[in-house]
């Protein structure tokens, strides 16, 4: 691997007394899509959210794009640009158009002006297909159209690094496509992903690396094809076995 964009090392979290990640290794290269899988409570979410210091890890280096994130010197707002999240609720402003939720991101987090930012937020909500849209609020809006303005809001930053935490799970079944093919669009487009999600279908077309962590560790990880079908440990087959009934 070319130096790897993303560089978790050695992460460790504990909530109190609950050790929540025990010395987790991740290194994502530029361009790849790792999708991360595991059952209820294995740490994926808390995984997510150290990369980009929503959580503070006990201990462990990470560094994104270049940048420490856990040195105190690093100035983490600003950092947060190049680390675009978007989680299972969409987290939109109800009394904001779609347009306004992206432009709001684009003055607060990037400084923009508001012609700036208006600019912007236009063409990263025709990139999620919703040009037509843009001045709904989102109680107007479906699921779909909701986290798809979530991925404009946080795509319009124009991140090094995606995140997404269960980006369709909130979602009804038929709305879930319209979120997928976005997602497949930015990963056609170069974007490095880090995805959390049991979409196995989506996982086996577009991931390069499907991760599998069970208690705070990673347990096995290799292409799709290898993780699915041809599982090394007893966990992960297990797993893989209860997430295909569903
Ligand atoms: N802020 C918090 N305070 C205390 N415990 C927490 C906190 N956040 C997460 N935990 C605990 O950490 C463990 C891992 O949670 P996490 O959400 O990372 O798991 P997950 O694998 O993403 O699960 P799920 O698939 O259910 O979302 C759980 O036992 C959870 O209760």
């Amino acid at each position: 691997m070319t130096a790897p964009i993303v560089a978790a090392h050695g992460i460790h979290k504990h909530f109190g007394q609950v050790h929540v990640l025990k010395g987790v290794d991740l290194d994502v290269a530029e361009r790849e899509l790792v999708f991360v899988i595991g059952p209820s409570g294995s740490g994926k979410s808390t995984l997510l959210r150290c990369l980009n210091r929503l959580e503070e890890p006990s201990s462990g280096s990470i560094t994104v794009a270049g940048i420490d994130m856990l040195s105190p010197k690093t100035d983490i707002n600003h950092a947060r640009q190049h680390i675009g999240m978007v989680f299972q609720s969409f987290n939109l402003y109800p009394h904001m158009t779609a347009l306004g939720n992206v432009m709001l991101a684009l003055r607060k987090v990037a400084g923009k002006s508001r012609a700036e930012a208006e600019t912007i937020a236009r063409a990263a909500l025709e990139r999620v297909g919703l040009a037509e849209r843009a001045h709904h609020r989102p109680a107007e809006l479906s699921g779909g159209q909701q986290q798809r303005v979530a991925i404009a809001r946080a795509i319009a930053l124009e991140p090094r690094v995606m995140l997404f935490d269960e980006p369709t799970s909130a979602l009804d079944p038929e709305l879930v496509g319209s979120v997928l093919a976005v997602m497949r669009s930015l990963r056609e487009s170069g974007m490095t992903m880090i995805v959390v999600s049991h979409e196995m279908g989506f996982a086996r077309a577009a991931a390069d690396r499907v991760v599998f962590m069970d208690h705070g560790l990673i347990v096995e990880q290799g292409p799709p094809a290898q993780i699915f079908e041809n599982p090394a440990h007893e966990r992960t087959r297990a797993f893989i076995g209860q997430i295909r009934q569903h």
